[in-house]
């Protein structure tokens, strides 16, 4: 019998949660693990630019995880874009623990799934909903990762999808390296505002707080063009918040369920080149089946 394990994609910042916030969502990266083999090997669709072999980003995390894992063919299938913004790198991570978990006997914790991720990935925001599903705010300082997973309120979400790449080494590369003191404290203030009213469900300010991200939002927004003008129809239609999911460029509105139809159509009107893909919260994290 073949063991399948399922990751979902997952959408971080949200805004002013830079590095520290994010929400598991409805796309999925799915590895089968078929029969032993005298070699890795990775079975996928996804381009002549992602490794079938041991230089793949899962079977490197596997076996960093555990070196000794017997080989085995794995067939790889996913409908995360890649360098989107939605986190198809983490679900990668997050599949290639699962896998020397499961093959290895490891019998490892949640908790020590997401410190491993955190480790390799370098923040929780996209690994520990991947891990968890739902909504997950979390903090890495020396090694220590601390989370809290809760429910998202009740939203509608409208991702579009850009027909283009920014790596997220790219998009991390416009950064300021430094903060003033009073700037931080600022920003720091938005982004608590905004998880307080997340986790008492209030989507309206939780929404317009979205929108005042002091992070990285006003620095990454001239490499995604669309940005400025899918926000300002998420205004014009009332949609609760427009952000930059991950490091872009996917752009992220969340709005009431009865106003997706029309953000949709007035999104699909400006013919912007790449996918509008009505998505949903997921709220399970890395599945593990037959
Ligand atoms: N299924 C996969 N198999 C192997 N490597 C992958 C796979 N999916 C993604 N990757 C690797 O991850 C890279 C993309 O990671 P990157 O952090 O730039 O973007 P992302 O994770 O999609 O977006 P974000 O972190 O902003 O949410 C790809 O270029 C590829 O190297
Ligand atoms: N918090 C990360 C998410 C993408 O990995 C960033 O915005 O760069």
């Amino acid at each position: 019998m073949t063991l399948k394990i399922s990751v979902p994609a997952t959408s971080a910042n949200l805004g002013p949660g830079f590095d520290s916030v994010g929400l598991a969502v409805s796309l999925y990266l799915t590895i089968e693990i078929l029969e032993p083999s005298d070699m890795w090997h990775i079975d996928h669709e996804l381009g002549d630019d992602v490794p079938s072999d041991t230089r793949n980003l899962l079977l490197e995390t596997a076996l960093q995880v555990a070196p000794d894992l017997v080989p085995h063919q794995i067939k790889m299938t996913s409908d995360i874009p890649l360098a989107r913004g939605l986190g198809s790198s983490s679900s990668v991570i997050v599949a290639g623990i699962e896998l020397a978990n499961q093959l290895g006997q490891l019998d490892l914790s949640d908790d020590k799934k997401l410190a491993i991720a955190t480790q390799i990935e370098g923040h929780p925001d996209n690994v520990a909903p991947a891990i968890f599903g739902n909504l997950v705010v979390a903090s890495t300082r020396d090694d220590k990762t601390c989370h809290v997973m809760t429910c998202m309120p009740e939203t509608g979400l409208l991702a579009f999808i850009p027909n283009y790449e920014l790596k997220t080494s790219d998009s991390r590369r416009v950064l300021p390296s430094e903060f003033a003191y009073k700037t931080a404290v600022a920003a720091s203030s938005v982004a608590n505002v905004a998880i307080a009213a997340l986790f008492s469900g209030d989507m309206v300010l939780a929404g317009k707080m979205l929108e005042e991200d002091l992070f990285h939002e006003q620095y990454r927004g001239k490499l995604v063009p669309e940005f400025a003008a899918i926000r300002k129809i998420g205004h014009d239609e009332g949609a609760y918040a427009t952000y930059l999911s991950g490091a872009g460029p996917t752009v992220m509105v969340m709005a009431e369920k009865n106003k997706i139809a029309q953000l949709k159509q007035k999104i699909s009107a400006e013919q912007f080149a790449g996918d509008l893909v009505e998505l949903a919260v997921d709220t399970t994290g890395i599945h593990i089946g037959n």
